[in-house]
């Protein structure tokens, strides 16, 4: 008659139950489909904690309460042989239901009691374990029932309910836990790439202190740094004099994961072979005539650092060669020695940007450069970041404002006339113009266009008068009389000694002298 009479409202809540997308949600639709399957007037679900040895009042249903949240709280499971006996505890061990028809008596009733809140308690009380689906223990329901509630439960429904109402928490639990995991994997995630975003900007900013100017191409410039920062293999830098190549070098160095360990420069300009090997790989005691001391290479002293070899376009033919199988092999030998040591630390290169042409036309070792060119940075020249001119020369003021304690201001003006400037020695010609023109201004004051133009003023070659086109006798004319005239001054007017030095007949030079009024 039971299962007749509450079938269709059973299947509703069944409905319900498992349509809750919430724990507290499934919950309070378990208390209550427990409560209609046993005649309840409530019942309260009290789930195991993680630790295990706890059982926490977790949701309930109380009948003529549209919700009904009681407290958490937290029911420690108690060691055996204890008097009175925690219902809760009871059922948690033995996994059977505990229906309490006949009266609480050898009971301790405070776990549920202490739940109510004053809710007045029914007479009878059943304890009944929810199971997960390998069978391990959940957690309790108690129902609470002003009748017998024994014969509900001895329905087959009942158990099949108990089943539905257990995967139904269970389900939940996980799905709130992977959720939880997802919450917690999320803000650690999101701390993890705050972390790295504050990161990435405090080491760019290092690099914008290094790598100075806002412009596009010097943006592009500091992210090629940065990437290339922390990968291994030889870099080359490419651009014209003065440009900024060992400037970058050094800055990739430094936004490295190596950047504790050396900087070592070389310059390989017309190096012979004889002098660039010994002083790259180092040699043995004796290897070298005329050396007595052993001495270590440059590789040997960058450790895992860098080796900036500034010049490469001028290295001698042997030495690219060199280099190449350097490069290649990743090993080298001192000279002396019959072992071959690991290349550990980074090679960067520098070269002028024609270092393409100079390959193709074989001035330089092809195999090499398409070596060299995998990773390759070209600086761009200031002609194509103007924009960057006043902050550079900011750069130079702060520095020295740091050292000498003068602090001086660029005037606009002298902005303007810089932006005009041009320079072929590129940022180097910037930096040192700006040093220059600091240097003749006062602490306090305004750097202003006459202080710039006073230096090129200074710079310039003196006013040489060239003479335009004269006839050929004339201007040959002219040259003997001033070849004459220094042979004269240098041998103190003796005709004889100047006659010889000019190699003409000492007659011939008294006409000349005489027809010049010398
Ligand atoms: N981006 C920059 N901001 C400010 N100063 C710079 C910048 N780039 C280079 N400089 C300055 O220009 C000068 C030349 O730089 P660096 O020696 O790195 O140039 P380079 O290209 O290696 O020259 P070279 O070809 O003669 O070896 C240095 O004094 C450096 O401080």
């Amino acid at each position: 008659m039971i299962d007749q009479f509450n079938m269709r409202d059973h299947f509703v809540s069944l409905c319900n139950l498992v349509n809750q997308t919430r724990l507290d949600g499934v919950l309070v639709q378990s208390g209550e489909l427990i409560a209609n399957m046993t005649g309840g007037r409530i019942a309260l679900i009290y789930l195991l904690d993680a630790t295990g040895r706890n059982l926490v009042l977790s949701g309930g249903y109380a009948q003529g309460f549209s919700t009904w949240a009681p407290g958490s709280r937290i029911h420690p499971l108690q060691g055996g042989g204890r008097s009175p006996v925690c219902p809760l505890t009871q059922v948690a061990f033995t996994g059977k239901n505990l229906c309490l028809d006949n009266g609480t008596a050898g009971y301790d009733m405070s776990p549920v009691i202490s739940a109510l809140d004053g809710v007045n308690c029914p007479s009878h009380v059943a304890v009944l374990p929810l199971a997960r689906a390998n069978a391990d223990f959940l957690g309790v329901a108690v129902v609470l029932s002003d009748g017998a509630i024994a014969p509900w439960l001895d329905r087959s429904v009942a158990r099949q309910i108990l089943r539905a109402v257990a995967a139904a928490i269970e389900t939940r639990q996980v799905v709130a836990g992977q959720e939880n995991e997802k919450a917690m994997l999320a803000k650690s995630l999101a701390r993890a790439e705050g972390d790295r975003m504050s990161l990435r900007q405090r080491e760019t900013g290092r690099l914008s202190k290094r790598l100075i100017g806002r412009s596009r191409p010097m943006q592009a410039l500091r992210e090629k740094v940065a990437h290339l920062a922390d990968k291994t293999g030889p870099v080359m830098i490419l651009g014209e004099d003065g440009v900024g190549k060992e400037k970058v070098a050094r800055a990739m160095h430094e936004h490295s994961v190596h950047s504790a360990s050396a900087f070592v420069y070389a310059n390989c300009a017309s190096l012979p072979i004889d002098v660039f090997a010994p002083e790259l790989f180092g040699h043995k005691r004796g290897a070298i005539k005329g050396v007595a001391s052993a001495r270590q290479g440059l590789l040997r002293k960058a450790g895992n650092g860098v080796v900036y070899l500034d010049g490469i376009d001028r290295l001698c033919g042997p030495g690219q060669e060199m280099l190449l199988r350097l490069l290649e092999t990743r090993q080298y030998r001192p000279l002396g020695s019959d072992r071959d040591l690991p290349l550990a630390a980074r090679i960067i290169v520098s070269a002028r940007s024609d270092l393409s042409a100079r390959a193709q036309e074989g001035t330089f070792l092809p195999g090499l450069y398409y070596r060299l060119r995998e990773m390759a940075i070209t600086v761009p020249s200031l002609d194509e970041c103007r924009e960057d001119i006043g902050d550079i020369v900011q750069a130079v003021l702060n520095g020295i404002e740091r050292e000498e304690k003068r602090h001086l201001k660029l005037h606009p003006a002298a902005f303007a006339f810089l932006s005009q400037r041009p320079f072929p020695g590129d940022r180097r010609e910037l930096e040192g113009l700006t040093r220059l023109a600091a240097s003749n201004a006062k602490d306090g004051t305004m750097l202003t266009a006459e202080h710039f133009q006073a230096v090129d003023a200074q710079s310039e070659p003196e006013n040489v008068s060239t003479p335009g086109i004269l006839p050929l006798p004339e201007a040959l004319a002219m040259f003997e009389q001033d070849l004459i005239t220094r042979a004269l001054a240098q041998t103190d007017g003796n005709r004889t000694t100047a006659a010889e030095m000019l190699g003409v007949p000492k007659r011939t030079l008294a006409d000349k002298c005489k027809k010049y009024g010398l």
